[in-house]
């Protein structure tokens, strides 16, 4: 009997999705006939501890990964749980994400006070969001809208939105539904207005790549699809060296003739400038660069620059 020890963060959506996987995870050892046993570890991130700043102002990339990715390399646990937008493009050398599971709904949505939908928004109304993806696209399609910054776990965003202090709210869909709140949904968002963050509504199940057991286990509970579209986002955002605090979107979605969709986005802040673009194929990492490289020849490069250095003034 081998004890898997698991490393996740503490928040309810953490452990609730942590929990989630540990079903996936025994079910799979079960019909590959692995002697397993799981617990979990709950690990403080960085990102954790700064609940209260902009985290486009705190900078640096996985902030909610890097000490779980020490506890990996030390062997203090064996595999990690994330989000997979929490996740950089580039992993620690030793570490690979060996499993993805069934990707939830990778849409953001809005939550009103009102009820009424995005299109309802009164002229000038408050928008919660400390995504500057989701600030771009939603200005872009209406330059009346005031962004607020809005940090913090799910619970305390939707109290933010509750106590008036904001008309709206956006939060990554699967986030809810993972908790059971899907009734706190006014709108679903689209790609089409609002593309969604990298591997949003995916998790990453992260591990040692010499951990052959391991890894064994983790291609049981992998979707196929789901990995192949994730790589298709990850390999755009790594081509622009982006982290989760810059104005990038990526979507991936297999179309009924077997061929992979991607669409991608770049663009200011404030909405002013929205670089999108689409493309199809079969080799999610070409695809991915190749998208990338369209949108730097149209600017994303100059554009990602001045954030980044706004971000560290
Ligand atoms: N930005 C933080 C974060 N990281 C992962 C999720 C949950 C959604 C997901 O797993 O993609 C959220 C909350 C949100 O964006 O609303």
């Amino acid at each position: 009997m081998r004890k898997i020890v698991i490393g996740t963060r503490q928040s309810a959506l953490a452990l609730t999705q942590s929990g989630q996987v540990v079903e996936l995870l025994r079910e799979a050892a079960r019909r590959t006939g692995v002697e397993a046993e799981f617990e979990l570890k709950k690990i403080v991130t960085k990102g954790d501890r700064i609940l209260d700043v902009s985290l486009s102002k705190v900078g640096g990339k996985g902030l909610f990964v890097k000490e779980i990715e020490h506890a990996l390399l030390e062997e203090e646990i064996d595999l990690a749980i994330h989000s997979m937008k929490d996740m950089p493009a580039e992993l620690p050398e030793g570490l690979v994400i060996g499993g993805v599971p069934p990707r939830e709904d990778p849409r953001d949505c809005l939550i009103t006070r009102s009820g009424g939908g995005f299109e309802a928004l009164p002229n000038g109304a408050r928008v919660g969001t400390s995504s500057l993806r989701r600030a771009c696209q939603l200005k872009a399609a209406r330059p009346d809208l005031v962004m607020e910054v809005l940090r913090g776990n799910i619970d305390s965003r939707l109290r933010r939105l509750d106590t008036g202090e904001m008309d709206a709210v956006i939060l990554a869909a699967a986030g809810l539904h993972r908790m059971g709140w899907q009734n706190r949904v006014t709108e679903y968002l689209e790609p089409e207005l609002c593309l969604p963050a990298v591997g949003q509504g995916a998790l990453a199940i992260e591990c040692r790549s010499a951990d052959a057991i391991i890894l064994e286990l983790l291609a049981a509970v992998t979707h196929e699809e789901t990995r192949r579209a994730v790589a298709a986002e990850r390999s755009f955002l790594d081509t622009l060296q982006g982290g989760c605090q810059v104005p990038i979107g990526a979507y991936a979605v297999f179309l009924p003739d077997g061929q992979l969709s991607l669409t991608g986005m770049v663009g200011e802040p404030d909405g002013s400038v929205l670089l999108r673009d689409t493309l199809t194929g079969h080799d999610p990492e070409a695809m991915g660069s190749r998208l990338a490289g369209t949108l730097i020849s149209r600017g994303a490069d100059r554009i990602l620059a001045k954030v980044r250095s706004e971000a560290h003034e």
